[in-house]
């Protein structure tokens, strides 16, 4: 199969969707791997490690994806990259389609066959392509938050540990999956107090039991987040619903009973925010202030960290990559029952019924798609 690595254009991604680890597996199996010029750079891979595993390098970029039958990228393809798409491509990337109806749209005009990382399943009921990622941005986010309550980004001026005789920041976590778990890991470990607020009480006892009181944990109610409002001088917002939109849980309203210069992290901005007032915002300008409550909502978390972060991403996906690469997609996803919820587009249907019900549209059964 005719593979093709474009280099990420969305703002300051340095991650790339192959290693020269990666494109030597396919490319022992009979696989043409073509990599864009520099595609690897940010992430510490030069073009000549790409050529050592038996990759070509391409600098035309038009080329690159004209020849392509395969495409696999890390972000949502940017509005450039869309119109590049045609009914010869699969895809494989994070889409996050339900908070982006232009995206979804120009997906489904494009006839491509658009599998997302982000909704393919586990058999444990996990997200294995989502998690990697997840995993780094919930680390980060606690070192983003902390950063954001400095006086100088607009916070309160909070430590997050507090010194002797002055009490730790509280840290508020909303969503105690993947991200949640990882960010209330690195709040413990900075010294805050840290609360885990969850809908799934199967969840709260698992983390209640690894964290022995250490975390607390919350039943996620208004109640709850009304009082994690009040209370945080962080609140973190990792919740999710697989491929559906983010429900909208600290209101416009509810910033003003927070304290001046606490700070709001909303990791889950990458499918909408789960804060009324979050809009998406890049490394550059990562930040904005809302009735004086400091907002963080940046939906590329791991492009910051690209090297940890591409290679935690390729661990996960390459044996999916193969399997593509090997059968095409009909039959990968067939195959392979965890796999098949990952196709979210195919010839200009949406074939995930969460997507669909974002925007009012129609969907139709992956499984009818692949037999
Ligand atoms: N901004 C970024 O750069 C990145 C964002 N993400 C996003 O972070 C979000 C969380 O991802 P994961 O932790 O992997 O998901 P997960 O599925 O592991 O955890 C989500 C948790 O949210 C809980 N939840 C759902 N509704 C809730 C509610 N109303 N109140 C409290 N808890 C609720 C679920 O029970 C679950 O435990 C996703 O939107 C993901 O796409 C992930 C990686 C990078
Ligand atoms: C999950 C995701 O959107 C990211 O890693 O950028
Ligand atoms: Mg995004």
């Amino acid at each position: 199969m005719r593979v093709a690595v474009p280099k990420e254009i969305k703002n300051h991604e340095y991650r790339v969707a192959l290693t020269p680890t990666g494109t030597r597996e396919l490319t022992a199996r009979g696989h043409e791997v073509s990599v864009q010029a520099s595609a690897g750079e940010g992430a510490g891979f030069s073009d000549a490690d790409y050529e050592a595993a038996g990759a070509r390098i391409d600098a035309d970029v038009d080329a690159l994806w004209q020849n392509a039958e395969l495409i696999l990228k890390v972000k949502e393809p940017q509005p450039d990259e869309v119109a590049r798409l045609t009914p010869q491509h699969t895809l494989f990337t994070y889409l996050h389609l339900a908070a982006e109806e232009s995206l979804t749209r120009g997906l489904i005009k494009s006839g491509a066959t658009c599998i997302a990382y982000e909704t393919l399943t586990d058999a444990r009921g996990g997200l294995p392509l989502l998690a990697p990622m997840s995993t780094v941005a919930g680390r980060m986010a606690v070192q983003a938050g902390a950063h954001s309550l400095e006086k100088a980004q607009g916070g309160a001026g909070v430590l997050l540990p507090g010194v002797p005789g002055v009490p730790p920041a509280t840290v508020t976590v909303i969503g105690g999956g993947v991200v949640g778990e990882n960010a209330a890991r690195m709040a413990l470990g900075l010294g805050a107090d840290v609360t885990i607020l969850d809908k799934s009480l199967e969840r709260l006892e698992v983390l209640d039991d690894r964290y022995q009181g250490r975390i607390k944990t919350v039943y996620s109610t208004a109640d709850a987040l009304d009082s994690a409002a009040r209370e945080s001088d962080m609140v973190i917002g990792a919740v999710l619903i697989p491929g559906a939109a983010a429900p909208k849980l600290i209101t416009r309203e509810m910033l003003g009973n927070m304290k001046p210069g606490s700070v709001l992290v909303d990791v889950a901005i990458d499918q909408g925010g789960c804060f009324e007032t979050s809009k998406p915002t890049t490394h550059a300008e990562p930040t904005y202030l809302v009735e004086g409550i400091v907002h963080y909502c940046v939906a590329n978390m791991p492009g910051a960290v690209a090297r940890t972060s591409t290679q935690g991403l390729t661990n996960a996906t390459l044996p999916f990559v193969l399997a593509l690469a090997d059968k095409g997609w009909k039959q990968a996803l067939s195959d392979d029952p965890h796999f098949l919820p990952g196709l979210n587009v195919h010839a200009g249907q949406v074939t995930y019924q969460a997507v669909a019900d974002a925007f009012g549209l129609d969907s139709v059964d992956p499984a009818s798609v692949v037999r």
